[in-house]
């Protein structure tokens, strides 16, 4: 239990808070910051189910000195002059919904966190904590619900909790893999990029990957993927043999959920397809896995395989479609909070009578 002082006064009253987490990011794309950003991410028992005492020695002596130079020329070539794209797109998400939630009569603080590196969920917490908010909405950027994302998001939450007294009203989004908003907003930029390119060529679409155990021990992911797939799917009319799924970015010598995207993809070059349009709707924010492995890597493979045209379709980010989307997602887990500055005062009225009341009476309010 944390010895610090609670921020705790009679009559306060704040503003609920929703905290849009993401996966994390290095602070540069140097091997040195790639040395304790892989070393937390791949510490966390939810996403590494390896014995600790092996993982440990495999972690430190193999993965972390030669993953960490390797990871960090990927991370190199797609860096921006504001930063790690995953940052700056989750950064930029959480400001897009703080002012379009604010625009819907909604007055909250949605802040971004990283569950590794920085911000830090735990800082962020932690600041919320000292304020004193009462309510907190914690919103993963993963639609689909995952073991080794949304639940490690979940899990560092409690244990922050597990050390304050006073613990605020929480609430968990636990996945919008069918959420009319999410999908509506993959649809729209489909459709975009037909409109600039013509409706033309086979759709695959890539989700991150996860170890094929996890399925077999009952995570839903797999199937949370191909129903997203389905639906963006049907809302384009696209017929079974029109599109694909695969997963993307496997990890280590293990089976992981197949079919892989780059053999898939390597396969359609050299069986005849000469044009793919590859979307990744798992990813809600244009990141390493997405810019360079689909969109360099993969493209190379496809055009050397025999493919003649490759193009990725990015990743939803700022745009005003997913945001109303997102605000969608928000507001129906905000229901019944008092939101609006209406309610907001009524509230801090309350508060106010009661404090005078006790003042008067000499009462606890
Ligand atoms: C070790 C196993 C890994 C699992 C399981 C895993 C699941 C998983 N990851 C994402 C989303 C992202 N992963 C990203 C990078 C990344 N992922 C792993 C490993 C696993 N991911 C590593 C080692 C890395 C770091 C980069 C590298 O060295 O290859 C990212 C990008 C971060 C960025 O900075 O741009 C995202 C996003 C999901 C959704 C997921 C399971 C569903
Ligand atoms: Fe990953
Ligand atoms: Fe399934």
């Amino acid at each position: 239990m944390s010895k610090k002082a609670l921020n705790f006064k009679h009559g306060n009253s704040t503003k609920a808070a929703v905290v849009l987490v993401n996966l994390g990011t290095p602070d540069a794309p140097t091997a040195q910051a790639l040395r304790p950003y892989l070393k937390q991410f791949l510490s966390d028992t939810r996403v590494v189910e390896i014995p600790r005492f092996v993982w440990w020695f495999i972690l430190n002596g193999i993965i972390i000195p030669f993953r960490a130079k390797k990871s960090a020329a990927k991370y190199a070539s797609i860096w921006t002059n504001e930063g790690s794209p995953l940052k700056v797109h989750t950064v930029n998400q959480a400001t897009l919904l703080r002012g379009y939630l604010g625009e819907r009569g909604h007055q909250v603080d949605v802040i971004p966190a990283m569950s590794y590196g920085n911000p830090a969920l735990t800082d962020v917490l932690e600041q919320l904590q000292q304020n004193g908010t009462k309510r907190i909405l914690i919103l993963p950027a993963y639609p689909q619900y995952s073991g080794t994302t949304t639940a490690s998001v979940f899990d560092a939450v409690f244990d922050f909790y597990k050390k304050e007294r006073n613990i605020p009203e929480l609430r968990l989004v636990k996945n919008y893999h069918d959420h009319d908003g999410y999908i509506l907003a993959l649809k729209k930029s489909i459709l975009k990029h037909w409109e600039q390119h013509q409706r033309a060529g086979h759709l695959v679409m890539s989700f991150h990957g996860v170890p094929k155990r996890t399925l077999l021990l009952g995570d839903q992911y797999h199937c949370e993927c191909y129903k997203t797939a389905r639906l963006v799917a049907e809302s384009l009319g696209l017929k079974d043999n029109e599109y694909t799924v695969t997963f993307q970015s496997r990890f280590g010598k293990a089976e992981w959920l197949q079919p892989y995207t780059q053999p898939t993809i390597e396969a359609m070059g050299k069986n005849g397809t000469s044009r793919v349009d590859v979307i990744c709707p798992g990813f809600t924010s244009d990141c390493l896995e997405t810019l360079e492995e689909i969109n360099m890597e993969v493209r190379e493979a496809f055009l050397l395989a025999g493919g003649k045209e490759y193009y990725y379709i990015p990743c939803l980010n700022e745009d005003p479609e997913w945001i109303r989307g997102l605000a969608q997602i928000t507001e129906s887990h905000l229901s019944g909070w008092p939101t609006s500055a209406e309610a907001l005062r009524q509230q801090q009225e309350q508060a106010a009578v009661s404090v005078a009341r006790a003042k008067l009476f000499g009462a606890p309010n």
